[in-house]
């Protein structure tokens, strides 16, 4: 199932996207020993950060439950202001809903290398896998270039992403700084239950129509798309996001 949900601002948009993850949440929660959550950096971080609170008292109950893990992350110090897990720290969001930190999965970024922190990251990653071979809830960001997680247009991680079997590859030189990261991968995140994806601001306007309207597949973002009859893809746009829809 794929739809989109276009709301009038960025603040209607968020509390869009919360209820749909509170009700994922809920959802999936009777036949689960944990739920799998990738976050996403970039403006999600304080956007989900500053709406969670709302949902806190509905998602109390299922907090232990809930394993948070990277949909992509950038290869800094965990302490560093480029570090997508350090964006999630400062902005309260784990303190806000108790979760306790040992049910974030982040990146070593002590790892000597950007693919040792891959190799590492998808060893951690395995245990993790629902039965389907994938994650439970991903939220996505979308760059104004199209890609998603670190998967960038005209770039080796997007031609890797799509081919390789791994669940996480490094990037060495990506086109968005800063440029090592480790990012998942499409099998991976298209194996996943419910894929929402988040664009606020005219600045997505262009992709966003390629992507809905065009299909144009040489877009990353355009690649998400879940393989499961059950699966579902929702895209969670502001009006400016969507005003090349219409015309
Ligand atoms: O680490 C990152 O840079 C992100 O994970 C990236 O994939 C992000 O989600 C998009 O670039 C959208 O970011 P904005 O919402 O800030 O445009």
């Amino acid at each position: 199932m794929s739809e989109a949900v276009i709301s009038e601002n960025a603040t209607k948009t968020i509390q869009t996207l919360c209820e749909s993850i509170t009700q994922a949440i809920e959802n999936l929660s009777p036949d689960r020993e944990f739920i799998t959550i990738g976050l996403s950096g970039g403006s999600l971080i304080k956007q989900l950060s500053s709406e969670i609170p709302n949902y806190k008292s509905r998602l109390e109950k299922y907090i232990p439950k809930l394993r948070f893990i990277f949909c992509d992350e950038r290869y800094v110090p965990l302490d560093h202001e480029d570090s997508t897990y350090f964006g999630f720290l400062s902005n309260q969001f784990f303190s806000i809903l108790n979760v306790p930190l040992e049910n974030v999965y982040h990146i070593k970024a002590d790892a000597p290398t950007v693919d040792e922190c891959a190799r590492d990251y998808e060893t951690r990653m395995k245990s993790l896998l629902n039965k389907n071979g994938g994650f439970d809830i991903l939220l996505l960001g979308i760059g104004p270039d199209g890609h998603t997680c670190s998967l960038f247009p005209e770039h080796k991680s997007f031609t890797e992403g799509l081919n390789s079997t791994n669940i996480v590859i490094a990037v060495h030189d990506s086109p968005k700084p800063p440029p090592q990261r480790v990012t998942l991968t499409f099998s991976y995140i298209n194996n996943s239950n419910y894929l929402f994806f988040c664009a606020v601001g005219d600045g997505k306007a262009d992709m966003i129509k390629r992507i809905l309207i065009d299909r144009d597949l040489s877009i990353p973002s355009a690649n998400v798309r879940p393989k499961f009859v059950n699966g579902v893809l929702k895209w969670f746009i502001d009006q400016p996001a969507a005003k090349a829809l219409s015309s």
